[in-house]
């Protein structure tokens, strides 16, 4: 017996064995090896010389020439041949395994029977046979002895210990059977019962009657093989002393059930020890043992027929010729792995045995069997399959989905062409280069006009003021060197003329743009066309906006120059104002010279007269609202309810030229869908910071009241266009409307008024639509009769504007009629009636 060592080195060896048959759903080639015997002590008597020589692993001569061999005459060795032999083969034959008479079984089990039992664990069947003539050792194979074992206790050793290692995962269940052929019958060795029938089924060839016998270790087979062994019929010959007459066929039935699925699945294992393949006359039988000899020869001759055929690749193979065959049917031709280990002698004296066996093991070398895996039996309930395959089939039409998505991107990819994008690149390059030529000239054109008239209003301004103040010393040269108002008048209207020309071009060229766009919405270049247009438009908004800055830094220029001798004026101013005094009709000119340059207002009722240096310092430091937004009240001692007009920076911005480009990035978004359009919106977001936000310049900011005391909500330039946007304004300017909604005429008392003032400054409900609603009131209240109480308070944005828009025309009736009456114009946004009753009843 080996150690425990040694089964362990046997448990890794197999690892590495070059001979692993396990290869699944293809056709494989039987294995055949060869093992020769070494001389028995009868041949070891005789002196025959040796007709086998191993070469290498995979090769052996048969007959080699006598030359090679000593050549012994009775009982001495000779130099010349033999005359009486016949012409030596010398064949050499080819075979997956030669193993020399010095191998042990542990090897032929490492390289040969250890593969196959991994193969058996993984679902296939296996079986082992071993063929030869009697005596040469099949049985030493096969069953061994308590000393040598053979490769049948081997195996099943190295099986348990596989089984033990995986108990964790699948469960075995190992039965075992042991029958014998003798005579054509099949007996049933284990409990020495038969003869047992043969039938086939869709699993194969099946003994009737046949009970497996379960077995839990290796060493329990040992005393199940003794067992069997005992019942076999063996007789000595002439040939082997122990001869076995049968044919042995040892089976191990192995079913593995998978402890997490419940999946089964049966395996087999055969060991087949045949019986001796000798000529009649080599076991010299008579009588009994004749017959069995026939028996032998019939059952083995039908073997070799079987071989034969399978070797040639026949399809009808004739296994029912004898037990034998039928039921290594499987093991032959079936759905199995199958090694055949030939077993021969080295002597002489087995010369034609040899040679029919190295015969037969060349043949069955060509057999191909089909390996496929034994079929999964589970307990599991069908519903547990339905479900995973309807997982795997959705698993695989979203892979197909995600796959024909993959196939799309990479055909759009591999259809830019470069010869195909390069004409069109080139049309866009060459209209934006256009587009930002021109958009380069209009804007700086626009830029200089805005320049200019900022210029020549200051200028007017200067004159209006020396004009007014009746200051001669005042010198426009010494105040300004730049060129004169008329200079500046010819060069205005020059730009005007120009910069519509350039403006026509710069909407013909967007005109070119948006057909071009067009072509490129049905190109089907039309993905990778319009991220370049985005690209371009990018650079046509940065280029403007670079344009617009260059803008803005020209007009501070421009008010710092202009407020150094504005200054310079003022201070000259008051040294003439210090020297005299300023009767009524002057110092209204001054006051409103101030407020026109610097918007702000002198409140020359509570003013000293001595405007010097502070009270200019103090011009500038005006008082401003929460949006920072500069208020004034007109001076109600002056008897005009005019709203106060400033000198305002922002009409001289460049707020008039995104019309075009911005019409033109609207299509982008058109043709674009689904991830296109996220694109493009980062891009939106991203030119956004180009466009310049809206001031409030077109919003109501001032409250105020007329002469006869009746509040007045002043609109600014928007009301005229019929678009007001109260909201903002009104919550901006929240401090002066509570102020004005508690005039005298709601509270009574200035302390009363001063605390509810407090309180809804504090109310958060004293929000921007309340305070819209307050004012909807009151202007319909005055302003628009018939407008019902409900739509005040549903939409107080649209009766306001409503009534802006009523007062607009009103407003420009009067201004005309007062033009032709007084020859003067009457500046300053529309006047609306505000009722303070009504608006009180819609806020309670
Ligand atoms: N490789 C070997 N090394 C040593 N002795 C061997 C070897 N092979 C066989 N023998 C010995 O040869 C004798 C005959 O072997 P064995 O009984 O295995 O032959 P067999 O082929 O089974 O014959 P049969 O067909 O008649 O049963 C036995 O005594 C056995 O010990």
């Amino acid at each position: 017996m080996s150690t425990r060592n040694e089964r362990q080195d046997a448990l890794m060896r197999t690892r590495t064995c070059p001979l692993h048959l396990a290869m699944s759903g293809e056709q494989k080639n039987i294995k055949v090896v060869v093992r020769v015997r070494p001389y028995n002590r009868r041949e070891m008597e005789q002196n025959q010389r040796s007709i086998i020589k191993v070469l290498d692993n995979n090769t052996l001569l048969f007959d080699p020439d006598e030359e090679d061999d000593d050549f012994f005459f009775q009982g001495t060795k000779v130099n010349h041949r033999d005359i009486t032999k016949r012409v030596n083969k010398k064949l050499s034959m080819k075979y997956d395994r030669v193993y020399d008479t010095d191998t042990t079984n542990v090897q032929i089990f490492d390289e040969c029977t250890a593969p196959l039992v991994d193969s058996v664990l993984n679902g296939y069947n296996c079986s082992v046979f071993v063929y030869g003539a009697t005596g040469a050792g099949k049985t030493f194979t096969m069953l061994g002895s308590d000393a040598i074992p053979g490769l049948t206790f081997l195996t099943m050793r190295y099986l348990f210990e596989k089984i033990e290692a995986q108990s964790d995962i699948r469960k075995f269940d190992v039965g075992v059977s042991y029958l014998e052929v003798y005579n054509e019958q099949v007996m049933n060795l284990l409990t020495k019962t038969g003869p047992l029938k043969l039938r086939e089924d869709s699993n194969g060839v099946v003994v009737s009657g046949l009970v497996l016998k379960p077995i839990y270790s290796a060493e329990e087979l040992l005393s199940l093989l003794a067992l069997g062994n005992s019942h076999r019929t063996q007789h000595p010959t002439d040939a082997n002393a122990e001869s076995s007459r049968s044919h042995a066929v040892f089976q191990v039935h192995i079913r593995m059930t998978d402890r997490k699925t419940d999946t089964k699945r049966m395996v087999k294992l055969s060991m087949i020890d045949l019986a001796g393949s000798e000529r009649a006359a080599s076991t010299k039988g008579i009588g009994v043992r004749f017959k069995e000899g026939a028996s032998i020869n019939k059952s083995l001759l039908a073997l070799g027929n079987c071989i034969n055929k399978l070797a040639d690749g026949l399809k009808h193979i004739p296994y029912r010729d004898s037990n034998l065959t039928r039921i290594l049917k499987d093991s032959l031709g079936g759905n199995c792995q199958t090694l055949m280990v030939a077993n021969v002698s080295m002597s002489s004296l087995t010369y034609e045995d040899t040679y029919n066996t190295l015969k037969y093991a060349s043949r069955a070398k060509k057999i191909r069997t089909t390996l496929r895996k034994n079929a999964l039996k589970t307990n599991m309930p069908k519903e547990f399959f339905v479900k995973k395959v309807n997982e795997l089939m959705d698993e695989n039409d979203r892979l197909k989905k995600d796959m024909a998505v993959l196939e799309t991107k990479i055909n759009k990819a591999s259809m830019y062409d470069d010869s195909e994008l390069k004409p069109w690149f080139k049309k866009i390059d060459n209209l934006f280069s256009t587009i930002l030529n021109i958009q380069d000239q209009y804007i700086t054109l626009k830029s200089r006009l805005k320049n200019l008239t900022f210029r020549s209003q200051i200028k007017r301004d200067m004159e209006d003021f020396k004009k007014r103040l009746t200051i001669e010393s005042i010198s426009q040269e010494n105040l300004d060197n730049s060129i004169s108002i008329c200079h500046l008048s010819k060069e205005i209207d020059k730009l005007e003329k120009e910069i519509p020309c350039w403006r026509q071009k710069l909407h013909s060229s967007y005109k070119e743009l948006e057909k071009l766009k067009h072509e490129i919405k049905f190109s089907k270049l039309v993905n990778i066309l319009q991220i370049y247009l985005r690209g371009k438009n990018l650079e046509v908004q940065n280029s403007k906006q670079s344009l617009i800055n260059k803008h803005v830094t020209n007009i501070d220029k421009e008010v710092v120059l202009n407020s150094q001798w504005l200054h310079r004026a003022f201070t000259l101013a008051s040294e003439v104002i210090k020297n005299g005094s300023l009767n009524t009709e002057q110092r209204y000119h001054y006051d409103q010279l101030h407020r026109h340059l610097f918007g702000t207002t002198l409140n020359l009722k509570h003013s000293s007269l001595n405007v010097g240096e502070s009270r200019i310092n103090g011009i500038h430091a005006a008082s401003s609202d929460d949006d920072g937004e500069t208020i004034y009240t007109a001076d109600a001692t002056l008897g005009r309810g005019q709203c106060s007009k400033r000198l305002r920076l922002e009409d001289y911005d460049l707020d008039d030229l995104d019309d075009m480009a911005d019409s033109s990035d609207c299509d982008d978004e058109e043709v674009l869908s689904g991830g296109d359009k996220q694109q493009a919106n980062k891009l939106t977001a991203f030119k956004m910071p180009a466009k310049k936000p809206k001031t409030n310049l077109n919003e109501t900011h001032v409250v105020s009241m007329d002469a006869n005391m009746n509040t007045t909500y002043y609109m600014g330039p928007s009301s005229s266009k019929k678009n007001v946007n109260c909201g903002k304004v009104l919550t901006s300017n929240k401090n002066h409307l509570v102020s004005n909604v508690l005039s005298e005429q709601i509270v009574k008392g200035p302390s009363n008024a001063d605390q509810l003032k407090n309180v809804l400054l504090k109310s958060k409900k004293f929000t921007h639509n309340n305070l819209l609603r307050t004012v909807a009131a009151g202007v319909q209240k005055e302003n628009i009769k018939k407008c019902s109480p409900s739509r005040v308070r549903k939409s107080p944005h649209t009766v306001v504007t409503k009534v802006l828009s009523t007062a607009t025309s009103s407003i420009i009736k009067q201004r005309t009629s007062a033009r032709t009456n007084a020859g003067t114009s009457t500046d300053g946004p529309p006047i609306v009636r505000i009722n303070r009753a009504a608006s009180f009843r819609v806020k309670k």
